[in-house]
C-alpha cells in the first residue's frame, strides 16, 4: 500500500529545502506526500530573504482539514513560524493521536540565516519534542535544545542520550557539518546508541540535506519499519542524493540535492 506521509514546514521556493524538499523525497521513495504550510521564506541557495509566518490557527485548519480525511502514516516537522504554530501541531498531534511524528528542529538554513526565534526554539523544546516518536537534530541544533556551549563529535551518543530525558524515545545526532573523512550520526534509542556511518560527499550542493533526511525517515516509518531500519535506509538515499547532486546545476550558492538520482537518466 502507498502510505501517505504528512510534512508540517517552510517553503523554499529555490526548491532545494522545506516543504519542497519533503515532497520530493516523499515521492521519490513512493509514499503519497501532503504538506501543511507554517511559513513562507523569500530564499535561493545563497540565503534566505525574508520569513513570513503563518498565523498558528490557519496552521490549526490546515492540520485538521488533512487528518480529518487523509489516512497519514508518518508525520514531519520542520520550519515552524512561530510558538503559536508550535502549539498548533502540538494539538493536532495530540487530538488525532498522530503516529510517528519526526521532528526536525530546524533552526538556521545551510546558507547560516537564522529560521526560527528563541521563543519558537523553547516551544518545540517543552512542547513538541516529548510528542515525537524521533528527533533529528544537527550538532549545533542538539547544543541549543540542551542549553549546552556545543556538542563535540566525540559527545555525540552523550547528547542523545540527554536529549531522551526531554521525553522522545529516539533521537537521531547528525554530524554532517563536521568535517572529516566519513559523515556519521549517531542514533540512541531504548538500545543504546548506533552509528551510521557514510563516506562523505565532496560537494557544496547540501541544501535541504536536514530537510531529506527527516522526510525520508518519516516514509520508512510509515513503512513500519524500526527506527534503525528507517534511519539507515534515509542516510542511504540522502548519500545518493548528495553523490548526484553535481548534477543539478541549481543556482550559484548550496546548490539542492537530487531527489531524483535513482529515477532520472542522464542526458
Ligand atoms: N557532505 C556530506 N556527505 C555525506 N553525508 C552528509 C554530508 N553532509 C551532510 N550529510 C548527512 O546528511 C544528513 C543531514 O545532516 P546535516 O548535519 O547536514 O543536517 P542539517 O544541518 O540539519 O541539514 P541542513 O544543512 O539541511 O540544515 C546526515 O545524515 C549527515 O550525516
Ligand atoms: C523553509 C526551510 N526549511 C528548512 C530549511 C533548512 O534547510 P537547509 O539548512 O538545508 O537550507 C530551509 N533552508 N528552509
Amino acid at each position: 500500500m502507498t502510505p501517505t506521509v504528512l510534512t508540517i514546514a517552510g517553503s523554499d521556493p529555490s526548491g532545494g529545502a522545506g516543504i519542497q524538499a519533503d515532497l520530493k523525497t516523499f515521492s521519490a521513495l513512493g509514499a503519497y506526500g501532503a504538506a501543511a504550510l507554517t511559513a513562507l521564506t523569500a530564499q535561493n541557495t545563497q540565503g534566505v530573504r525574508g520569513v513570513l509566518p503563518i498565523a498558528g490557527d490557519f496552521v490549526a485548519d490546515q492540520l485538521s482539514a488533512i487528518y480529518d480525511d487523509l489516512d497519514v502514516r508518518a508525520t514531519k516537522t520542520g520550519m515552524l513560524g512561530g510558538p503559536d504554530v508550535v502549539d498548533a501541531v502540538v494539538d493536532a498531534v495530540g487530538r488525532y493521536r498522530v503516529p510517528n511524528v519526526v521532528v526536525d528542529p530546524v533552526m538556521v538554513a545551510a546558507s547560516g540565516d537564522r529560521l526560527v526565534s528563541d521563543e519558537t526554539v523553547a516551544a518545540i523544546r517543552d512542547r513538541l519534542v516529548p510528542r515525537a516518536s524521533i528527533i533529528t537534530p544537527n550538532l549545533p541544533e542538539a547544543a541549543t535544545l540542551l542549553g549546552w556551549d556545543e556538542v563535540r563529535p566525540d559527545r555525540m551518543a552523550e547528547a542523545g542520550a540527554a536529549l531522551r530525558e526531554l521525553g522522545v524515545p529516539a533521537v537521531v545526532v547528525k554530524g554532517g557539518h563536521d568535517g572529516g573523512p566519513e559523515a556519521v550520526d549517531v542514533l540512541v534509542d531504548e538500545n543504546g546508541a548506533q552509528e551510521l556511518r557514510a563516506t562523505r560527499v565532496a560537494t557544496k550542493n547540501t541544501h535541504g540535506t536536514g530537510c531529506t533526511f527527516a522526510s525520508a525517515i518519516a516514509v520508512g516509518l510509515a513503512r513500519e519499519r524500526s527506527v534503525y531500519e528507517a534511519v539507515a535506509e534515509a542516510k542511504r538515499y540522502l548519500t545518493a542524493a548528495l553523490q548526484a547532486a553535481d548534477t543539478l546545476h541549481v543556482g550559484g550558492g548550496h546548490g539542492p540535492v537530487h531527489h531524483f538520482h535513482a529515477l532520472w537518466h542522464s542526458p
